[in-house]
């Protein structure tokens, strides 16, 4: 169920043009810096967006002229885990790393404990009302909220496309806070 789902959305938004995923990434992007926990936020989990993904450019350039804290993820394939790694120049620092995203050179690599987040900013491929989420199916942000002491907020970024009625739930599926769309910022409250 959840590949079949997948796979439909993900044909939907490969189906964007350049211009739509600017365009719709801008107005999230507006709608993010309205919201307090992002205006709040001191260290900020973001990610390097690659297939059309919601862009992640401007949040990126925004927080960094604020003198905020700007972590990424950086894959490890053999775990299906990430470390997050503090970035400074996003263009001097990253290269291809696992499945083709950008990620910090080794020598850029700077990790920081999970738990000094204070805001974590989630891709994803189809979301419900309620927060819950498929990716790319490798677990790793499951793992990755399900392996924090304290509990920190997070917001999905997605296209309209991308909310559907509802995601079948697994046991280690960690709904996500908030939901920012072109059109709409989502409470989950779950
Ligand atoms: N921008 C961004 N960064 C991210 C994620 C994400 O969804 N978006 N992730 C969120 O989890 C993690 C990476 N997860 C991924 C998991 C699988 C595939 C992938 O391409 N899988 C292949 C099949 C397996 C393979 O090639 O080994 C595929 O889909 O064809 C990509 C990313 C961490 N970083
Ligand atoms: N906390 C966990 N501990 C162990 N295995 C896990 C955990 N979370 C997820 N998994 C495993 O990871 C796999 C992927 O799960 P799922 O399809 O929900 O991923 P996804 O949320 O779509 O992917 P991603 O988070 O990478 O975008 C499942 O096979 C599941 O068994």
């Amino acid at each position: 169920m959840k590949n079949k789902i997948r796979k439909q959305i993900l044909e939907a938004r490969k189906a964007l043009s350049a211009e739509e995923v600017i365009n719709k990434s801008t107005k999230i992007f507006h709608r993010l810096q309205h919201f307090p926990l992002y205006q709040n936020a001191r260290h900020v989990l973001a990610y390097i967006d690659f297939r059309n993904e919601v862009k992640t450019d401007l949040i990126i350039k925004d927080l960094l002229s604020s003198k905020k804290n700007v972590m990424i993820p950086v894959s490890i394939p053999e775990t299906k885990e990430m470390i997050i790694s503090q970035l400074f120049n996003p263009e001097k620092e990253l290269a291809k790393g696992a499945y083709g995203i950008l990620e910090p050179k080794k020598e850029f690599i700077r990790k920081v404990s999970p738990d000094d987040l204070d805001l974590i900013l989630v891709p994803g491929i189809a979301f419900d009302m309620k927060g819950y989420r498929i990716g790319y199916g490798g677990g790793y942000y499951d793992r990755f909220l399900g392996q924090q002491i304290k509990k920190i907020p997070s917001v999905a970024l997605a296209y309209d496309f991308q909310i559907i009625a509802t995601v079948p739930r697994d046991f280690f599926d960690h709904p996500v806070d908030y939901i920012i769309t072109e059109t709409r910022t989502i409470a989950c409250n779950s």
